[in-house]
C-alpha cells in the first residue's frame, strides 16, 4: 500500500483532513506530535539545555511548547539548531510507524519538502487555503496573522510545493465540504486511482 503525505499551508486545514480519512480507515501517522513528543528525549532535551540553559523545559506542556515556539520561530539560527536536532529521529519514527501499520498510510507533515521527508512517501496531497480565511480560522486557537507568517517564513515558497505535489485540494468552503474532499480522496486512494499523472485529485 503506497503512504500517501499530506502538507500544505500552515493553518490549512491538514489535520482537519487527516481526521476525515483515519475515519475511513487510514492509519494516520502526525508528524508535528511525533516532533512534539521528541521534547522529552533525554538526547535531544540535553542539547537544547545545553544551548538554552538549564530548567528551559520546566514548565508545563502547554507553556513549553509555547517557550520552544517564541525560541525557535524568530531566529533563523535557533530554528536552524531545532531542525538538525529533530528531523532525524521524527523521519526514522515515521518511517517505524508506516512500517508496522497495516493499510493505507497517510502521513501528514507540514515540513515535508523543507525537513527532506519528500523520500518517505509515494504520493503528496498539498491543502491549500488564502491567507484572510486562514487567519480567520485559526483566531480560535489564538493564532495571529502575526504567527501564521512567523512559522511561514521558514518555509518554501507554497507556489514551489505546489508545482511539486502530486494533488492540490483547496479548503476554501464549509468543513463538510472539507469533509467531503477528504472522503472523495479516499475513495481514490482505497480503490488505487491516484494517478500521478494526475493535475489534481
Ligand atoms: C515549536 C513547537 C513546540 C510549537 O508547538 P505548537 O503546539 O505551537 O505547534 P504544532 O507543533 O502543533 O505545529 C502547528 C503547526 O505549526 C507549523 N510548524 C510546526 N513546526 C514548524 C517548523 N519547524 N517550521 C514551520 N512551521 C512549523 C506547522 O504548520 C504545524 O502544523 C513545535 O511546533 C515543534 O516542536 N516544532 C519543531 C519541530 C518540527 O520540525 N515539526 C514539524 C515536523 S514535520
Ligand atoms: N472548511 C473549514 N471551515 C472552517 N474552519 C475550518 C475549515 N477547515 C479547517 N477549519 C479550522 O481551521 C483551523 C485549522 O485547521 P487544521 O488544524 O486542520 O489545520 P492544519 O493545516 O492542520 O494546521 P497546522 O498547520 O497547525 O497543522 C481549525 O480550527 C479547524 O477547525
Amino acid at each position: 500500500m503506497p503512504i500517501v503525505g499530506v502538507t500544505g499551508d500552515v493553518g490549512a486545514g491538514k489535520s482537519a483532513l487527516c481526521g476525515e480519512l483515519a475515519k475511513c480507515g487510514a492509519h494516520v501517522i502526525d508528524a508535528d506530535s511525533v516532533a512534539r513528543a521528541l521534547w522529552d528525549d533525554p538526547e535531544i532535551r540535553r542539547k537544547a539545555e545545553e544551548r538554552w540553559g538549564k530548567g528551559f523545559f520546566d514548565a508545563p506542556r502547554k507553556e513549553m511548547y509555547a517557550k520552544i515556539a517564541a525560541k525557535i520561530f524568530g531566529d533563523d539560527a535557533e530554528y536552524d539548531f531545532a531542525s538538525k536536532l529533530l528531523h532525524k529521529k521524527t523521519m526514522e519514527n515515521i518511517l517505524s510507524q508506516a512500517r508496522s501499520a497495516g493499510g493505507v498510510v497517510v502521513a501528514e507533515i507540514p515540513l515535508l519538502y523543507e525537513g527532506g521527508y519528500e523520500k518517505l512517501v509515494d504520493f503528496v496531497v498539498y491543502a491549500a487555503c488564502g491567507f484572510e480565511k486562514r487567519v480567520g480560522r485559526n483566531a480560535k486557537r489564538s493564532w495571529s496573522a502575526g504567527e501564521i507568517e512567523r512559522r511561514e517564513a521558514h518555509l518554501l515558497p507554497r507556489e514551489e510545493k505546489i508545482a511539486r505535489a502530486d494533488c492540490l485540494l483547496v479548503n476554501d468552503g464549509s468543513e463538510e465540504e472539507w469533509r467531503e474532499k477528504a472522503r472523495s480522496l479516499w475513495r481514490k486512494i482505497s480503490e488505487g486511482e491516484l494517478d500521478k499523472s494526475e493535475a489534481s485529485c
